[in-house]
């Protein structure tokens, strides 16, 4: 595909993907939403340019188709000096422009066609004149990968659209034997409560099943889907291997997409969903200011002031420090766990050495300040709710998952220990006067900065999706925590035993 003869053939670091589509200024479908498929897939992404179309999530306002001579110009530009890996095909538009589309495939010969025959978007806007429906069909046998939806399969064949999905399933067999392409058969167009996809060819058919999300963010799935299926083919074995994976990832973007708050209509697929995003904002500020109002909860609480101003029943208070050391017995294992999956040797002692330090301080609280075996009583409901939690991250979560719930015991503890110190004033003759001081201990401080580091490090490397994950771990464990500071309210009747 490329005209420099003296300039020998470099090894490519990454698949070159060419798209030959339509615009969407508002970046969920055509051009714009494949551009972002290829990066998705670590492909090189180029474009070319077929139709511009003034859209959003609501629907179609304008098309343009511009002369084809630009077209040509376009192909030509790209083809005459890059290696072109994979073409993707989207909105044509017009007669003219599938014919010049063809007459480029036929000079250049891509080694990965899919073609992604557009003919009328969800909103109801056609995209394809009628007249350009033949041509479209004749570009059919040109592809080895057509990614039809059901109304579109139907017209391909000049059949009536397939209400059910087994006789979708015998029309996609019926074009991949008349083409010669292999079918991708969509079913985003189906009822019910899953969105399966097919791989057809003339002898074998590939269900691929994946359930429907209930989601409005719908736009430009297919042209996503097709995209992803044009980046992975160069590097996967056969169209179902790339078309499992591509469908696992759109799946994957539909679900996040509402996320994006794109639009009012019908919104676009994060693309991006799994990816590691630079320049986000640290997950540390960014939870913590979320979580502003579970922290300013924490300032009314009956035991939060019993505490400052010295108040506090001493049993209500030992029954607190009772709980405290049954929850650090089992919140250092989550920070075991931590250190477990920590990504390097510094994380790794970090977290080691905060789980050595709750079992230390557990053990104080049990033989100084609670000696005797008067406090020895099983786990309330808050501090069960809390460990629960906790080892339920630990358990199923990735690291990042559970750095992000353990968070909250360092940083609210810290924010709430430094907010009793200042309000109990002078400690002189306060009777928890030596407790109070210890929450001006830089390590604390010190602790909870590093660990709001780490958690920071860990969200710089996890995608959208994981980083939501971590923000409703962070979330749950600072309501834990308030819960905890609130045992005052909540806690049963102290019964020491
Ligand atoms: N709500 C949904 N949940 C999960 N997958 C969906 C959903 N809607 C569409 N899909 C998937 O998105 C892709 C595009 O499907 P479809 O909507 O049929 O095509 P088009 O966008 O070309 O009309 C298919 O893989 C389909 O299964
Ligand atoms: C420029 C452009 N090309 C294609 C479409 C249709 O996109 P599609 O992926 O089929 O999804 P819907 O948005 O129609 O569901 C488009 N809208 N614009």
């Amino acid at each position: 595909m490329t005209t420099s003869a003296l300039v020998p053939e470099r090894a490519a670091s990454r698949v070159r993907v060419l798209s030959i589509a339509g615009t969407d200024p508002t970046g969920g479908a055509g051009i714009h939403a494949d551009l972002k498929s290829f990066a998705a897939h670590g492909a090189y992404g180029m474009a070319v340019v077929t139709a511009l179309v003034a859209q959003n999530s609501h629907g179609v306002r304008a098309v343009h188709v511009p002369d084809v001579a630009f077209l040509r110009a376009q192909l030509d530009a790209v083809s005459d000096d890059v290696t072109v890996d994979a073409v993707k095909i989207g909105m044509l538009g017009t007669r003219a422009v599938a014919d010049e589309v063809a007459a480029w495939l036929v000079r250049t010969k891509p080694p990965v066609i899919v073609l992604d025959p557009v003919m009328v978007a969800t909103s109801g806007d056609r995209l394809l004149d009628t007249d350009a429906e033949e041509a479209v069909r004749r570009l059919v046998t040109r592809a080895h990968l057509v990614t039809p939806n059901l109304p579109e399969l139907g017209v391909l064949l000049g059949e009536p659209r397939a209400t059910t999905w087994p006789d979708a399933v015998r029309q996609a067999r019926r074009l991949a034997r008349s083409s010669g392409a292999t079918v991708l058969l969509k079913g985003g167009h189906l009822d019910g409560d899953g969105s399966p996809d097919a791989v057809v060819d003339a002898s074998t058919v590939t269900e691929l099943d994946a359930l429907r999300v209930a989601t409005t963010s719908t736009h430009g799935t297919g042209c996503s889907l097709s995209a992803a299926v044009a980046a992975l083919r160069p590097r996967r074995p056969d169209w179902v291997t790339a078309v499992r994976e591509a469908k696992r990832w759109l799946t994957g973007a539909i679900a996040a997409g509402e996320a994006l708050a794109v639009g009012s209509g019908r919104g676009p697929v994060d693309h991006l969903h799994h990816a590691p995003t630079l320049g986000a904002r640290p997950f540390g500020a960014d939870a913590w200011e979320r979580a502003a109002d579970l922290r300013a909860a924490c300032d009314d609480l009956p035991f939060v002031r019993g505490l400052a101003d010295g108040t506090l029943p001493i049993e209500r208070f030992e029954a607190y420090l009772h709980q405290d050391a049954l929850y650090l017995a089992q919140y250092s294992r989550v920070l075991a766990r931590a250190s477990q999956l920590a990504p390097d040797a510094d994380a790794q002692v970090f977290w080691a050495q905060g789980s050595a330090r709750c079992l230390e301080v557990e053990r104080h609280l049990h033989e100084e300040r609670l000696a005797g075996a008067r406090w020895t009583g099983p786990a309330d409901r808050t501090t069960t709710g809390y460990v629960d939690h906790l080892l339920g991250v630990a358990l199923t979560g990735s690291y990042a998952e559970v750095v992000a719930a353990v968070l909250p015991c360092y940083v609210m503890y810290a924010d709430i220990g430094a907010r009793i110190l200042a309000r109990a004033g002078d400690l002189t003759g306060h009777p928890y006067g030596d407790w109070v001081a210890t929450y001006g201990d830089p390590a604390f401080a010190q602790a909870a900065a590093r660990a709001t580091e780490l958690a920071d490090a860990a969200a710089r490397e996890v995608g959208a999706a994981t980083r939501a994950r971590m923000l409703a771990a962070y979330l749950t464990s600072c309501a834990h925590e308030v819960a905890f500071f609130d045992q005052v309210r909540v806690a049963e009747p102290v019964v020491a035993v």
